[in-house]
C-alpha cells in the first residue's frame, strides 16, 4: 500500500508514492520500506535510533513534532505511539470480526481464555490473545507479554484472520494500554474484572493506574460497544466508577454479578469438585454446574459468558458452554497429590487480592491446615509486598516465604518485605525447597496452596546482562517433590 493512501486511510497528511513493506518500533526490525515508530521509552529514547531506521531502509518515521527526521517522511504526533497504532492498523487488515478485550488487576487472563472456550464450544473459530500467549484452534505460542507490542498484536490479529479464526479475545493489561499496544482494531466489546494494588512501580498512584484501565473504556473500544463489568457483593467503588466510564462514552452496559443486571448471580453453593450456580439473564434462571473451584473464577467465567453474549453467541449455547469448561493453565491447578493424601494447587496470585482470592477459593474445601508457599517478583511494586504477606497470613494456617523471580534484587530483601506483612511465617529461600518443605509437612487433611508463578516455566534471577532464566515450573517442582518424598518413605 502507498505511504500516502495509509496516511489518507488512518486520517493523516502525509505525502509519498512508496511502498509500505511493514512496521517497526524497534530499528534493528527496519527493512526497507518499513514505517519506524521512534518513542520515548523507560530505558531509552527511541528518536537516538532514527538516523539507523532509515540508513536501514524506513521510509517514514513516526515521531513527535520535535523530533529530527532528515531522509524520510516524519509523521508527526504529539502522541506518536497512538498515531503509529492508528497507521499500523490500515496496514494490517483484515483483521477477525469479533474482537473483545479485557481489563482489571487479576484475572484478565483467565476470562479470555474462557471466552476462548465458551466461542469454540458454541462452534466458532476462536483464539485468545495474553499472558498465556496466543492460543488458536490449533496451537498456543508465548509472546513473552501479556499485551504483546503494537506490531506483534495487529500483525498476529491479521494472521488469525488470514487462519479463518472469526472470534479473539485479548489482555489489555494497564502497561499496554498507557503504551498504545492494542489500539486500531474494532473491540466490540470490554470486559472489567477488578481493581486493586498493583504495578505501583510503573504507575504513580492507584489514580494513574485506574486512568490506564479506563482508557479501554473512554478511547479503545468502538463507539456503541458493549462494556461487561463484573459487579460482585464485596466490590470497592472501582466497578461502579467503570459502570460511569462506560456510560458516559454511551457504552451498552451489561453489569455481571451478585449486584449485577444483565447477569445475576444468585446464588453459590460448592460442591465437592466445582460450584452449583443459579444465575438470572433474560429473566431466566438457571442452574448450572461450574466444573471449578473458587468463588474467583465465577466472576471470570460470568464476565466471559458476557462478553459471548454480546458478540451474538446464543444464550443457550453460551450456558451450555459455562458447564464445560475446562480449568485454565496455572490458575487453581491440581498439581499433584502427596503422599500423604494432601492436594497440591498451583495458582498465579502475584497481588494481596489475588492471595486473599486463592486462599479464599480453598478455604472451604480444607479440613486440616492451608499451608501457603508464595514469595514476591523483584523489580516490581515494592509496596504490594507486605500486603500480600499479610492477605497470606490471615487466611492460611501455615506459610512459607520463598523467592519468585528475584530479577535484579537481592531475594533475601524481598523475603524481608513479604515478612513484614508476615511476622509469624516461616522462611525458605530456594523455592523448591521451599515447596517440598510444605508438602513433607502436609498431612491427608490438609491443602498446600504454591502461589505466585502459575503457569510460569522459570525463574528469573539477575537483570540486563546478568539476567538469566532457570527452568521452574511449579507444577513439576510440585510433582518431583512428591515422588521424591515417596521415594524417601519406601
Ligand atoms: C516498562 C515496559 O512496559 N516496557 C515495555 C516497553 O518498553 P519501552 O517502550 O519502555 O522501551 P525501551 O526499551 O525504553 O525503548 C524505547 C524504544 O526504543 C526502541 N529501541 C530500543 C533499542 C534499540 O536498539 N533500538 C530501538 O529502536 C524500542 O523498541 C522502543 O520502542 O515496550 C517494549 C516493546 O513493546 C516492551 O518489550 C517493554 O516491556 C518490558 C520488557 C517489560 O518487562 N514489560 C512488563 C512490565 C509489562 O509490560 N508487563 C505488562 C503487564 C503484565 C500484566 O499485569 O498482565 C504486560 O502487558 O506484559
Ligand atoms: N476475578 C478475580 N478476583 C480476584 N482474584 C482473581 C480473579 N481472577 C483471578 N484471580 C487471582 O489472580 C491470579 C491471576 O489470574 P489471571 O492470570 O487470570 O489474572 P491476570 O489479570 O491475567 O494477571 P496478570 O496481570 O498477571 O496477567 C489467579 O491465579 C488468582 O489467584
Ligand atoms: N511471578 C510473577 C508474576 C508477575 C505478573 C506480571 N503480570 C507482572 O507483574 O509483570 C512475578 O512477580 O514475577
Ligand atoms: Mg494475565
Amino acid at each position: 500500500m502507498k505511504l500516502a493512501k495509509l496516511c489518507a486511510a488512518a486520517g493523516f497528511a502525509c505525502d509519498g508514492d512508496a511502498n509500505v513493506t511493514g512496521f517497526a518500533i524497534d530499528n534493528r526490525k527496519v527493512a526497507p520500506g518499513t514505517v519506524f515508530g521512534a518513542f520515548q521509552g523507560t530505558q531509552v529514547n527511541g528518536e537516538d535510533f532514527i538516523p539507523a531506521a532509515i540508513e536501514s531502509g524506513a521510509i517514514a518515521v513516526v515521531a513527535r513534532p520535535e523530533a529530527t527526521v532528515e531522509g524520510a517522511v516524519h509523521i508527526a504526533d504529539p502522541e506518536p505511539r497512538r498515531a503509529f497504532a492508528a497507521l499500523a492498523a490500515q496496514f494490517f487488515t483484515p483483521v477477525p470480526d469479533h474482537i473483545v478485550a479485557v481489563t482489571g488487576t487479576n484475572g484478565k487472563t483467565s476470562t479470555v481464555e474462557m471466552t476462548r472456550q465458551i466461542w469454540r464450544m458454541a462452534g466458532e473459530r476462536a483464539a485468545s490473545i495474553g499472558t498465556l500467549g496466543v492460543t488458536t484452534p490449533d496451537e498456543s505460542v508465548s509472546t513473552g507479554l501479556t499485551t504483546p507490542d503494537i506490531v506483534t498484536f495487529l500483525s498476529n490479529l491479521s494472521g488469525l484472520a488470514r487462519e479463518g479464526v472469526t472470534h479473539v479475545a485479548y489482555e489489555a493489561s494497564s502497561h499496554g494500554l498507557a503504551q498504545f499496544r492494542n489500539e486500531g482494531v474494532p473491540v466490540m466489546a470490554a470486559g472489567f474484572t477488578n481493581f486493586s494494588r498493583d504495578h505501583l512501580d510503573y504507575h504513580a498512584d492507584m489514580e494513574d493506574y485506574f486512568a490506564a484501565k479506563m482508557r479501554l473504556f473512554d478511547e479503545v473500544v468502538t463507539d456503541g460497544a458493549a462494556a461487561v463489568i463484573w459487579m460482585g457483593s464485596g466490590d470497592s467503588g472501582w466497578n461502579a466508577r467503570v459502570v460511569e466510564h462506560a456510560g458516559t462514552r454511551g457504552l451498552a452496559v451489561m453489569t455481571v454479578g451478585e449486584q449485577g443486571e444483565a447477569i445475576r448471580l444468585v446464588n453459590r453453593e460448592p460442591t465437592q469438585l466445582g460450584q452449583s450456580l443459579t444465575v438470572e439473564h433474560a429473566g431466566q434462571e438457571r442452574t448450572i454446574d461450574l466444573p471449578l473451584i473458587g468463588a474467583y473464577q465465577v466472576s471470570n467465567a460470568l464476565t466471559a459468558a458476557g462478553l459471548a453474549l454480546a458478540t451474538g453467541t446464543e444464550a443457550s449455547r453460551v450456558w451450555d458452554a459455562v458447564a464445560r469448561l475446562q480449568p485454565v493453565r496455572g490458575r487453581l491447578e491440581r498439581a499433584a497429590i502427596a503422599p500423604s493424601g494432601a492436594p497440591i494447587y498451583v495458582d498465579y496470585a502475584h497481588t494481596p487480592d489475588a492471595i486473599a482470592a486463592a486462599v479464599a477459593a480453598l478455604r472451604p474445601h480444607v479440613s486440616g491446615r492451608l499451608i501457603t508457599v508464595f514469595g514476591a517478583g523483584g523489580d516490581r511494586d515494592h509496596g504490594k509486598r507486605a500486603p500480600m504477606g499479610a492477605a497470606a497470613a490471615k487466611a492460611s494456617d501455615v506459610v512459607i516465604v520463598t523467592d519468585d523471580n528475584p530479577r535484579g534484587e537481592d531475594p533475601a530483601d524481598i523475603r524481608r518485605q513479604v515478612l513484614e506483612g508476615a511476622p509469624q511465617a516461616r522462611e525458605i529461600g530456594g523455592r523448591r525447597e521451599a515447596i517440598l518443605a510444605a508438602i513433607a509437612e502436609a498431612g491427608a487433611e490438609d491443602i498446600v496452596l504454591v502461589a505466585g508463578k502459575g503457569h510460569e516455566t522459570g525463574q528469573i534471577i539477575g537483570s540486563g546482562d546478568n539476567m538469566r532464566v532457570l527452568p521452574f515450573d511449579d507444577v513439576d517442582v510440585a510433582r518431583e517433590c512428591v515422588a521424591e518424598i515417596a521415594r524417601g518413605a519406601a
